[in-house]
C-alpha cells in the first residue's frame, strides 16, 4: 500500500484529545505523533486509562481528535472509512446472534451490495484464512470465545482493507487461547499482508507479535518511546526465552512500571 503520507499506512501528527463531560474536562491524549509503515505490525501499550483506546478510536473515525492530524493511506479517517481502507476489531466480537458464522463475516458486504455468490465465496475464503471453514453454518453461541473473535477478524477483513485496527482483541480470552490467537493473528497477517495497529495491556504479547511497540505514558497520554523489536520472523514460543525478547520486555516494563 503506498499512501500520500510518505509511505506510512497510518500517520498520527500532534494529535490531542480532551473529553468534555458534565463533570468537567479530561485531557486524555497530549500531542501524540507516530507513523506506521505499510505492512508492519505495531502495538500500542500503556497503563490502564492512559488513552490507548482513545488513540485507536480516533484513527478508526469513531472519535474526532480535538487537534492534530490523522492520515490513513494519505486520507482523513472519515474518507478512509468511506473508502473501506481499514477494518476495526474490538475487545468483544459483537456478532449478530441470529446470523450464521458465514453471514456474520459477510455482514459488511451486504451494505456494499455484493451478489449472494460473491459474498459466499469471499466469506468462505476468509473462514479458511481464520481456520473456521468447518463452522460456516454454526451460530455464534455454538462456537468458543476465541473462535468468535476469529469471526470478528474475518469480518473486519471482508472488504479487504489495507489496515486493521485492533483494540485489545484478545483481552476477554483466557491466557492459553490468547497465546494461540496471537500466533494465529501473525499467520493471518503474514498471509494477508495487512498493516496492523494492535492495542494491548500485555508487554509480552506486544513484544512477541510486533515490529515496533509504542509505549505510552500515563494520562494525558503521550508517546514515551517506540521500541524496535529485533526478532526474526516467523515468531515462535521459543522467542520468549531469547535474550532480545527479554531485553525488550524489560525495557518496556521499566518505562511502564518504573516503581515495580
Ligand atoms: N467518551 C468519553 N468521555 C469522557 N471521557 C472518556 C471517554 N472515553 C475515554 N475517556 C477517558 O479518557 C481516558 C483514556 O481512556 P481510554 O479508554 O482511551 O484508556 P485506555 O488506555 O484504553 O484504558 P484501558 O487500558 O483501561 O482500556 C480515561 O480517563 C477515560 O475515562
Amino acid at each position: 500500500m503506498t499512501g500520500k503520507s510518505g509511505g506510512a499506512a497510518v500517520r498520527v501528527k500532534d494529535v490531542s484529545k480532551t473529553f468534555t463531560t458534565p463533570t468537567g474536562q479530561t485531557h486524555a491524549v497530549d500531542s501524540v505523533s507516530f507513523d506506521i509503515a505499510a505492512g508492519s505490525f505495531v502495538s500500542i501499550i500503556g497503563p490502564s486509562g492512559c488513552g490507548k483506546t482513545t488513540v485507536a478510536r480516533m484513527i478508526g473515525d469513531l472519535l474526532p481528535p480535538t487537534s492534530g492530524e490523522i492520515l490513513i493511506d494519505g486520507e482523513s479517517p472519515s474518507m478512509a472509512r468511506a473508502g473501506r481502507k481499514f477494518g476495526f476489531v474490538f475487545q468483544r466480537p459483537t456478532l449478530v446472534e441470529w446470523r450464521s458464522v458465514l453471514r456474520n463475516v459477510t455482514l459488511p458486504l451486504d451494505v456494499l451490495g455484493w451478489s449472494k455468490q460473491d459474498k459466499e465465496d469471499r466469506g468462505r475464503e476468509l473462514l479458511k484464512l481464520v481456520g473456521l471453514e468447518d463452522f460456516a453454518d454454526h451460530r455464534p453461541d455454538q462456537i468458543s470465545g476465541g473462535m468468535q473473535q476469529r469471526v470478528a477478524i474475518a469480518r473486519a477483513l471482508s472488504y479487504d482493507p489495507g489496515v486493521l485496527i485492533m483494540d485489545e482483541p484478545f483481552g476477554a480470552l483466557d491466557m492459553i487461547t490468547r497465546d494461540r490467537m496471537g500466533f494465529e493473528l501473525l499467520r493471518i497477517w503474514a498471509e494477508s499482508g495487512k498493516t496492523i495497529l494492535f492495542v494491548t495491556h500485555s508487554i509480552e504479547e506486544a513484544v512477541l507479535l510486533s515490529d515496533h511497540v509504542l509505549s505510552m505514558s500515563p494520562r494525558p497520554t503521550s508517546l514515551q518511546k517506540s521500541v524496535l523489536i529485533d526478532l526474526e520472523r516467523p515468531r515462535t514460543v521459543q522467542h520468549r526465552t531469547d535474550s532480545r525478547f527479554i531485553a525488550a520486555t524489560q525495557e518496556l516494563r521499566e518505562m511502564l512500571e518504573p516503581h515495580a
